[in-house]
């Protein structure tokens, strides 16, 4: 564990709805700096509306954002990403038709201090900044052992390895908060291990603290420091995992008293 005890994320009662859904119901919890936080529950029990709320996609109702003892009612997208907060999709949202090198590189959009006027001139600024961009591009590529796709178009890479250039791309972004949507959807046993590998390396190794969203319990007990808990947009559990994973409360969602359909989430024992 990585986290120093000061709090980097504060959520204050979050309260979010679309029309009569009620998404998220009064939801608090902090996230120290360092971590690694987990946010898990069942089939829409809120946590990707709770990540769009932390980076400004949704606008929640009530309650209020702190970050970096910054506190905000209303966090816009880019608002974000300036004030260091960085995020992976569900679904992939890379462009396939761009290499590697340039889908990383567009993590770099909001550290370019030259205008797009020296840029279009091709004035010297411009090329030393590009110089120095692509500097750090092939840094987060040698990161995530990247290296012999930096040329290959997105698209045509297996799916494991596309999740990894998003990773990448969210890290060229230097955060100080990654948010990763389910990072390790749809992967085999092997491709989570090493996907759990360059998460905690990005948070040990960068020192980047982490929020991210996981269906496998397996993987969630070996990489967090923090889970919270979240059933029909309330909050039902907080805490380190061994505690959360033997609270009643969670068991009983995870276990389909409460809910049908549960068998491919259990907490492993
Ligand atoms: N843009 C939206 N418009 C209307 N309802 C929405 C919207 N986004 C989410 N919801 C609803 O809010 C609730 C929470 O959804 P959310 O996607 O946050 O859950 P989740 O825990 O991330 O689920 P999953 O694990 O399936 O991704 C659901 O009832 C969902 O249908």
């Amino acid at each position: 564990m990585n986290a120093t005890g000061n709090t980097l994320l504060g959520l204050e009662n979050i309260s979010l709805s679309f029309k009569a859904v009620k998404a998220v119901s009064d939801i608090s919890f902090a996230v120290a700096e360092g971590e690694i936080c987990a946010l898990i529950g069942p089939n829409g029990a809120g946590k990707s509306s709770l990540l769009n709320v932390i980076n400004g996609v949704y606008q929640p109702q009530q309650g209020l954002i702190r970050f970096a003892g910054e506190a905000c009612q209303r966090m816009r997208p880019h608002d974000a990403a300036v004030r260091g907060i960085a995020r992976t999709f569900q679904n992939i949202a890379l462009f396939k038709g761009m290499s590697v090198l340039d889908n990383i590189l567009t993590g770099r959009n909001l550290k370019r201090r030259s205008h797009w006027l020296e840029q279009a001139l091709g004035l010297r600024r411009a090329h030393d900044e590009d110089d120095r961009q692509r500097l750090h591009a092939e840094r987060v590529i040698d990161f995530l052992r990247i290296q012999p796709w930096r040329q290959t178009l997105v698209g045509k890479l297996p799916y494991g390895l596309q999740k990894r250039v998003e990773l990448g791309r969210a890290l060229a972004a230097e955060p100080r908060l990654l948010l990763l949507d389910e990072p390790m959807a749809g992967m085999n046993a092997e491709e989570k291990r090493e996907m759990s590998r360059f998460i905690l390396a990005a948070n040990r190794e960068l020192g980047t603290t982490v929020v991210l969203i996981e269906h496998d319990i397996g993987v969630v007990m070996g990489l967090s420091d923090h889970v919270v808990v979240l059933d029909y947009g309330r909050k039902i559990g907080d805490g380190p995992p061994a505690q959360v994973r033997n609270d009643p409360e969670v068991l009983a969602a995870y276990l389909g008293t409460r809910h049908s359909s549960r068998s491919e989430r259990r907490p492993q024992s």
